[in-house]
Order: structure tokens, then C-alpha cells, then sequence
């Protein structure tokens, strides 16, 4: 049997099955690009000026005649004489041969004479910002699974860009199983009872803006099996609550095998969540089968699965803990807490005092720590 740790290692490895959508550019930010973004032209696309002042051809000569002005958004124009200039405004295209750009507070302006009163001497080149500088034309500006900040949305929109294609969330099934389960709006007989994983599941799913819808299946190994294929030809995850630990009935790990799945693992050393099983196929779906008690689902899902999913493995933080329990020999625990102090329960089928979980802590096998990694569950 593989350890917490050991499991958590291993999902790191399983690639998260991702689909493809194209979205409007403002309502992809902090997704990943399924594309690559191409310079459509140089970056800037002329040479363009830094700052307002003049644009002079010859940074040597001692005034600078103006010979007419040019404005951002307007054709460029020629500097006609050596001694000429053009009074020129940010972001406008500096004229052919223009040697530097003095900035207006630099000069004195007389009868459309224009002398030179800035303290450092001038520069070749000075606020011209030269057209292919940051960028050549076709050169790749934002690779292919970037994730989407700020920045790539402006080089989005620099490129024309107003639809892009990004990586979207995958879609997933939630199976329940077994044949005691029935559903919400039933009234259970004596020996049956509602299933409460699947609403835990979606509602979780559904709020993290993944496509998620749900079915239950029976105890038949030809209708699970018939039931994931099906739901497969339009899914890439499956989630599975039950059928997983050692009963007569527990299907599931066979049915996956004879699905053309292999299993990643199966069965953690923790308590709950202790037969939990991890299965991938080589087109790229992935199962997660959590055990069916419901606290054990809820803690594999919660501790594994959606880590996983979302790529995000934080670190945790740390809680003291008054009063812990002694630290099983064998398996990590998972203990309910609400305000530092652990919630006294009964097992991992007793929802009811888990209710009152602020979040986990997880307890090492043998490990006598008063502080503890703790992972909030509100
Ligand atoms: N001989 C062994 N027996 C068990 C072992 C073991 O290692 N050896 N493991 C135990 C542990 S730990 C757990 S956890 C459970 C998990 O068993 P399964 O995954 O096979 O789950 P089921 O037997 O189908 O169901 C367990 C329990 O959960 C209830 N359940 C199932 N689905 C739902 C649902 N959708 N909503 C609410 N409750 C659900 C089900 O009725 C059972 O009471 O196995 C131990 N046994
Ligand atoms: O993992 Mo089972 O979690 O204890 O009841």
C-alpha cells in the first residue's frame, strides 16, 4: 500500500485532460492559451516617438528650424532641410532620418527657432522607440498553454485578436453505485438509503466552473461497464463513489480493467479514503473511484482530486491542535477539527459530526506532532 505522500507524487504525474473552446479575448483571463499569438506586424510597427517635442535630423547643429508638426495618427512626414525639425507628439511615426527626439521641456522655442537648453548632452537614437525592437513580424509572442495575464491580453489585442482559443475545463461524470443508493426524491426503504456523494460531488464541480452531470449505477459488472463506455464518448474524467473495497460486489477495480484501464493505484494507507483507486487510459481519460462512505468520498475528492485537477498542489498551512488522538501505527489520518480541537465521530459513514469540520488535519502514521498540515474544508 502506497502513503498520502506516495499517492499524491503519482497524480502529479497524470496529465489533466483539458479540451479547447474559442472565447472572446476579455473573458479568457488566467485561463491557458490553446494557441500561439504571432506578431501580424514589427512591434512597434514604425519607429515610433517616446516623447513630445522635435524631431531633429542632425543632433549637432546648434538650432533646429520647425518646419511643421506631426501628430500621432497622422501619415509621417519628411524633415526637408539638415538643420530642420518637426514638432512631433508621443506615439507618432518619427520621420525617416530623424537622429534623435528632444522632449519639449529641453528646448527654447523662438519664432519657430528652436535651441537646444537641456542639461545632458543629446543622444543619437534618443526617445525613438525603433520599429521591430521589442519584436520582428512573425516572430512568436505568447506560446502555446501561457497562462493568460494582463499582459498577453494586450499583445492579443496588439495582434487583432478578438477571439482566442483557450484550454477549457474538462468535462466530467459522477457515478454512484451499489444498489442500496437510491435517489433524492424516493422515500428509502428500511434496508436503502439517498445518495448524498453525488450532490457533494457536483455541487463542488459545478461551482469551480467544470461541466459535470451525474448517473447511478447498479451492482452488475455488464452495466457498469456498459454505463462508462457510454458516458466516456462525451466525458474525460469519471468520478465514482462505492464498489471499491473488498466486497463480493465491490466491481469497480475489474470492470475499469476490462474497460482498457490501468490502474494507477489502489488502496492509500490513510483513514478514511483507504481503497481509494486512480486508473488511466491511454487516450487520455482518467478515473478517480473514492470509497463510498461519504466522509471518505468527500476526503479523497477533497485532499487528491481537486488538487489534481486544478494543477494546484499549496503547500499547506499549519494548525496546533489541542488534544490529538495517539498516531495510528500503520495508516495517516485525516481527523475532522472546528477551532483547533478534533471533532469526536463515528467513522467515515457519520456525516452528521463532521458537519461541524472546519477543515482536516492530517496525521502522519506514528507522527506525535502537535502541529499539523491542515486543509479547510469551508
Ligand atoms: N473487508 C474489507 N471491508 C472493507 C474495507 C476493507 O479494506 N476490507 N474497507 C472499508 C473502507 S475503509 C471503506 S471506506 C469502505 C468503502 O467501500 P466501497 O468503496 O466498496 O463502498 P461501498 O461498499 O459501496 O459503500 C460503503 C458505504 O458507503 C455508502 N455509500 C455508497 N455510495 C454512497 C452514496 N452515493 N451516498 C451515500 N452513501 C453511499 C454505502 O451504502 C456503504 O454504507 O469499505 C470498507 N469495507
Ligand atoms: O476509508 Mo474507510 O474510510 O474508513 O471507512
Amino acid at each position: 500500500m502506497i502513503s498520502p505522500l506516495e499517492a499524491i507524487e503519482l497524480l502529479k504525474n497524470i496529465t489533466i485532460p483539458f479540451r479547447t473552446e474559442k472565447l472572446p479575448l476579455a473573458k479568457t483571463l488566467g485561463m491557458n492559451i490553446a494557441e500561439k499569438i504571432v506578431a501580424d506586424r514589427d512591434f512597434p510597427p514604425f519607429d515610433r516617438a517616446m516623447m513630445d517635442g522635435i524631431a531633429v535630423k542632425d543632433i549637432s547643429a546648434p538650432t533646429w528650424k520647425i518646419e511643421g508638426m506631426l501628430f500621432a495618427g497622422e501619415p509621417v512626414k519628411a524633415i526637408k532641410k539638415m538643420d530642420g525639425s518637426l514638432e512631433i507628439m508621443t506615439g507618432a511615426t518619427a520621420p525617416r532620418g530623424t537622429e534623435a527626439i528632444i522632449k519639449i521641456e529641453d528646448l527654447k522655442i523662438e519664432k519657430k527657432i528652436a535651441t537646444y537648453i537641456g542639461k545632458t548632452p543629446l543622444e543619437k537614437g534618443q526617445f525613438i522607440h525603433l520599429q521591430g525592437a521589442d519584436a520582428p513580424a512573425g516572430s512568436v509572442l505568447v506560446k502555446k498553454r501561457t497562462k493568460i495575464g494582463p499582459v498577453e491580453i494586450a499583445i492579443a489585442a496588439t495582434v487583432g485578436k478578438a477571439h482566442i482559443e483557450v484550454e477549457s475545463k474538462p468535462h466530467v461524470h459522477i457515478f454512484s453505485t451499489g444498489d442500496e443508493i437510491v435517489g433524492l426524491h424516493e422515500t428509502p426503504k428500511d434496508h436503502q438509503i439517498r445518495s448524498s456523494n453525488v450532490m457533494m460531488l457536483k455541487s463542488v464541480l459545478l461551482s469551480k466552473g467544470f461541466k459535470a452531470n451525474s448517473s447511478h449505477l447498479p451492482d452488475s459488472a455488464e452495466k457498469i461497464k456498459a454505463n462508462i463506455d457510454k458516458v466516456l464518448e462525451s466525458n474525460d474524467i469519471i468520478l465514482l463513489s462505492g464498489g471499491v473495497s473488498a466486497g463480493k460486489k465491490d466491481l469497480i477495480p475489474s470492470v475499469l480493467a476490462e474497460a482498457g484501464f490501468e490502474t494507477v493505484f489502489h488502496k492509500i494507507s490513510q483513514k478514511p479514503g483507504k481503497p481509494m483507486l486512480v486508473a488511466t487510459r491511454s487516450d487520455g481519460k482518467v478515473v478517480f473511484a473514492f470509497p463510498g462512505n461519504p466522509i471518505s468520498t468527500l476526503t479523497c475528492f477533497w485532499v487528491y482530486f481537486l488538487p489534481w485537477v486544478s494543477g494546484d498542489w499549496a503547500e499547506y498551512n499549519v494548525k496546533e491542535i489541542k488534544f490529538l488522538p495517539k498516531p495510528s501505527a500503520e495508516l495517516d489520518q485525516w481527523i475532522p477539527v472546528e477551532n483547533g480541537e478534533v471533532l469526536a465521530h463515528n467513522g467515515s459513514g457519520d456525516l452528521i459530526s463532521w458537519s461541524r469540520a472546519d477543515g482536516l488535519v492530517w496525521q502522519k502514521a506514528g507522527d506525535k506532532a502537535k502541529k499539523l498540515p491542515y486543509i479547510p474544508l469551508k
